[in-house]
């Protein structure tokens, strides 16, 4: 059994430690966290039994895998930090959105073991989606391990570096997207006169169950769409005024935006 480090326990870093606990990939006393100033890492650590630490250094001198899951303007800082006490065959798993690989080796310099992972949100139900892309110096053998880590808490997608804003952004990000969308349906319904525990419900579960089906079935968004439009049917009618309202290019030019593409 490995012993895992999250540095920086905040949103993500929260939902990678509550999956692998959840999914049983580890025992609570086999992670060692740490964080920033505001308490919070300690309280966790309580709450879910692992290992608190003072310091990153102290969760450096104590793993084998160590996951990053700092703020990118932070990270920097974090890896100078960190640096002097890393030995070669530690794996460094950084999580930051747009922090390059060449950005971080220019400042580990002669680290080798690096990776770049992108998980989401529902890594906390191990209902997560990363996309994991390795430094060429990665062994097969490192590279197994990491995916068995993620593949503990989601799905996986091994990526070329150049796919990784845009992955980070369609399953990183999009889980915000997806909120507002189910949120928008909600008030929908709250506006008919639904209560808002009956309009969330009957939304997250419509949401859920249509990916699960669409997963399940392999089946494509299109087939789905058409299945449930009756012919002269109320939700063609609902389909023709998100089409009017642009729903389809509101998300093309979200992603755009987050991904920072030009096109
Ligand atoms: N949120 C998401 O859905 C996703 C995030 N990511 C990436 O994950 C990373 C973290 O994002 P997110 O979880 O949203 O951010 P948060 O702000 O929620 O979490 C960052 C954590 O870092 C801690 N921290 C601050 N300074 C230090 C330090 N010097 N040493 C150790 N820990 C420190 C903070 O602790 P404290 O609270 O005590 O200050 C905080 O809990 C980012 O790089 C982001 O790009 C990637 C994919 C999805
Ligand atoms: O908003 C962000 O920057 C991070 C990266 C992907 C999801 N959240």
């Amino acid at each position: 059994m490995k012993q895992i480090g999250i540095i920086g326990v905040g949103h993500l870093g929260s939902a990678i430690l509550q999956g692998l606990i959840f999914s049983q990939y580890v025992t609570p006393q086999d992670v060692f966290i740490s964080g920033g100033t505001s308490g919070k890492t300690q309280q966790i650590a309580k709450d879910l039994d692992c290992q608190f630490c003072l310091t990153n250094r102290a969760v450096v001198e104590q793993t084998d895998i160590i996951i990053l899951a700092v703020i990118p303007r932070i990270l920097p800082s974090v890896l100078e930090e960190i640096k002097p006490y890393l030995s070669g065959n530690q794996m460094i798993i950084s999580t930051a959105a747009s922090f390059t690989m060449a950005q971080i080796q220019e400042i580990l310099t002669s680290h080798q073991a690096i990776i770049r992972a992108i998980p989401n949100i529902p890594s906390r139900v191990c209902q997560g989606m990363t996309a994991i892309s390795p430094a060429k110096q990665v062994t097969n053998k490192q590279l197994e391990i990491v995916k068995q880590l993620f593949m503990a808490i989601g799905k996986i997608a091994i990526v070329d570096e150049s796919k990784l804003d845009i992955s980070s952004t369609i399953a990183g990000c999009s889980p915000a997207y997806v909120a507002l969308f189910i949120e928008a349906l909600a008030d929908a319904g709250v506006l008919a006169g639904l209560t808002r525990e009956e309009a969330y419900l009957m939304s997250k579960q419509a949401v859920l169950g249509s990916a699960s089906v669409l997963l399940a079935q392999s089946m494509l968004p299109a087939e789905l769409k058409d299945g449930v439009c009756s012919p002269g049917g109320t939700t063609i009618r609902g389909i023709a005024q998100l089409e009017k309202y642009g729903l389809r290019n509101a998300v093309i030019e979200a992603v755009k935006a987050s991904a920072k593409i030009k096109a």
